[in-house]
């Protein structure tokens, strides 16, 4: 029997001049950028394992960019989608700490000190994920200042509505009355819950069938809040995991740090509604 010759197929097999899968895809590039600074076996997991977070990370921002501009536009349904994605995508990075939480402390000790201080906590990506989606402390531009191009896209997402406060100016156009307090507020300000917000999300919840895309809408932010507190509860415990109640490479508390931002409420009052309803 003769070996299967996939071109006998029609499989195209010469890529003189041709653009083959690897320059589609930049493989070269994405490959060239593992750079170990120790000889230790689990850096490579290490470094993989942030920078196909770093990638999932980029296609989340580029769905939450439009779904929040289908949002603007009145167009919501084509949000969820979008939204119902985004989910998905921390369902991913929620999955991919099962890879890392393979890593002990005995190993991880092999190359932290190589890490010097960097830190997730500089990741820009992150950070633009939680200014896009309403989480915005000023103070977490300060790692960026020594790369203008990195604050600039960050203050750039400042001044622009967050997808909450499109969700909140989606159901004011709809004839629901979010206080105009809330409509003209300073968008560079962390977002504080709003009685009045509250009281809007709750006539939506106490009558789905008039309110089906609002309502549809608040499930999708919820259900995209789960995920990343998810990721934030996966994120403290491998880290508790791996270098118990250590300082943090990017100098704050570890741990400590970490389990206060598990109290961040993203979207506040759909959280608050479910005990007043
Ligand atoms: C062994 C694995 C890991 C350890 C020990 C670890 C540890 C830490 C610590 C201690 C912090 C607090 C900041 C600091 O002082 O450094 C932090 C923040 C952070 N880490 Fe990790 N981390 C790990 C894996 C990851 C992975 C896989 C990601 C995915 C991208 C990640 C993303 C982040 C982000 C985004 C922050 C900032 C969180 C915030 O400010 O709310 N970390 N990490
Ligand atoms: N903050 C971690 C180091 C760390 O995890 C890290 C270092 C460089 C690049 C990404 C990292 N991941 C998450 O913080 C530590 O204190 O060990």
């Amino acid at each position: 029997m003769t070996t299967y010759d996939p071109a006998s197929d029609g499989a195209q097999m010469s890529f003189d001049g041709r653009m083959s899968y690897g320059d589609y895809l930049q493989i070269d590039t994405i490959l060239n950028a593992q750079s170990l600074r120790t000889g230790a076996h689990d850096e490579m997991l290490f470094i993989i394992q942030h920078q196909t977070s770093e990638l999932w990370m980029r296609l989340a921002l580029h769905e939450l960019d439009a779904a929040r501009r289908a949002i603007a536009e009145g167009a919501a349904r084509e949000a969820f989608k979008m939204l119902a994605r985004v989910a998905r995508i921390f369902e991913q990075l929620n999955s991919a700490w099962d890879v890392l939480r393979t890593m002990t402390p005995s190993e991880y000790t092999r190359f932290r000190d190589g890490l010097g201080q960097s830190s997730g906590f500089q990741s820009w990506q992150y950070r633009l994920i939680e200014y896009a989606v309403g989480n915005r402390n000023l103070a977490m531009l300060k790692p960026h200042a020594h790369r203008p191009d990195l604050t600039a896209r960050l203050e750039a997402e400042l001044a622009r509505p967050s997808l909450y406060d499109e969700a909140l100016r989606h159901l004011a156009r709809s004839g629901l009355p979010v206080p105009e307090d809330v409509l003209s507020r300073d968008l560079r300000s962390p977002w504080i819950a709003h009685p009045g917000v509250q009281a809007v999300w709750e006539t939506v919840y106490r009558a789905p069938e008039q309110y089906w895309e609002a309502y549809e809408l608040a499930e999708k932010l919820v259900d995209f809040e789960d995920y990343f507190r998810r990721w934030r509860f996966n994120h403290v415990t491998t880290v508790e995991r791996v270098i118990g109640f250590k300082r943090g490479t990017g100098g704050t508390s570890g741990v400590q740090y970490l389990r206060r931002m598990l109290e961040v409420e993203l979207f506040p009052e759909l959280w608050h509604l479910r005990t007043s309803l």
